[in-house]
């Protein structure tokens, strides 16, 4: 199985663990409930596709520990056996779209398209199918992974399910290093600066990673990976209650609370004089 080989044959001891313990989780989860008794929330993003790889790779382990094959599962982990369900909305960038419906095609995957909001469209998914557990891509530091575990019931007033996370607690550094080291396809949008991907009305590429041609004064935009700080990949993702304007965002919050920033942390500022403005006032 190419994901499984392509980690055991990289030197990224991080990579390895965060690998091997969310596999132990999606192991884990394919224990307890049946494969048609679960699903994949597959939204075409980075951490979607890190998971949809995940599954991938455990479903193969599993089915090869179950048969006591040694890994030669029948069809190579060719076909993916998981409900795969998408959230189709209007504002959702065609990027995301057609990456969405090709890994759909890749990888062999039935795929449920929704176009409802998340709690309808979830409430019927259960009505209609055996679905008890879901597996999704919330990473901590994503504002809906609040007080979430790799297991957790959904919300009071929602169906009733459980939300399994294995990547809770991967950083925005190890998908990229999982998607990098794995050399698997991600949406196009990331290779054009944007870190984190909302709707067509809220996101844009992050600004930390914009460059300027010196000559032309064109403004370009570094691949997601080359982001330094992963605390700022939410930095082209509009404030919830931002407004935009006619189509053109007025405000970008770089989804960082100043709190943040600053807790428990010093802040310093260094001021160089040379000769004697400051003493002259002639600083300013
Ligand atoms: C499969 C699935 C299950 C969800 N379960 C819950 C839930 O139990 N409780 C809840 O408050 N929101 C739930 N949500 C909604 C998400 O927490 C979140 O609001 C949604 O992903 C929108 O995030 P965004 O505003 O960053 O796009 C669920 C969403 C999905 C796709
Ligand atoms: N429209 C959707 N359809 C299906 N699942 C979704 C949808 N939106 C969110 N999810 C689920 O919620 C998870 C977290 O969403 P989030 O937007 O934080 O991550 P992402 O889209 O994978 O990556 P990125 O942060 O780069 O946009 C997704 O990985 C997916 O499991």
């Amino acid at each position: 199985m190419e994901i499984d080989k392509a980690i055991n044959e990289c030197d990224d001891r991080r990579l390895k663990t965060k690998y091997n313990n969310a596999i132990y989780v999606i192991k884990r989860a394919l224990a307890l409930y049946p494969v048609q008794e679960v699903a994949l929330s597959f939204n075409g993003g980075k951490d979607s596709t890190v998971l949809l790889h995940l599954l991938r790779a455990g479903c193969f382990l599993h089915k090869a520990e179950e048969n006591n094959s040694g890994g030669d599962a029948a069809d190579g982990g060719k076909t993916f056996p998981i409900r795969t369900i998408y959230f189709e909305s209007p504002s959702a960038f065609p990027e995301i779209n057609s990456f969405t419906y090709e890994a759909a095609s890749i990888y062999n995957i039935q795929m449920d398209i929704i176009r409802l909001d998340f709690k309808s469209g979830l409430e019927a998914l259960l009505k209609a199918n055996p679905i008890r557990a879901i597996f999704l891509g919330v990473r901590i530091g994503d504002p809906t992974a609040v007080g979430q575990e790799q297991f957790s019931p959904s919300s009071p007033g929602w169906p009733p399910f459980m939300r399994m996370n294995p990547i809770l607690d991967w950083s925005y550094r190890d998908v990229w290093a999982f998607l990098l080291v794995c050399k698997v396809q991600y949406c196009s949008l990331y290779d054009q600066g944007y870190t984190s991907i909302g709707s067509i009305h809220d996101t844009v590429p992050n600004a930390l990673l914009c460059t300027r041609n010196s000559d032309s004064n064109e403004e370009k935009f570094k691949p997601a990976y080359l982001l330094a700080d992963g605390r700022l990949e939410r930095a082209g993702r509009a404030k919830k209650n931002s407004s935009a304007v006619c189509g053109k965002l007025s405000s970008i919050s770089n989804g960082l609370k100043m709190e943040n920033l600053n807790s428990g942390s010093m802040l310093t500022a260094s001021i160089i004089t040379v000769g004697d403005e400051i003493f002259s006032g002639l600083a300013l």
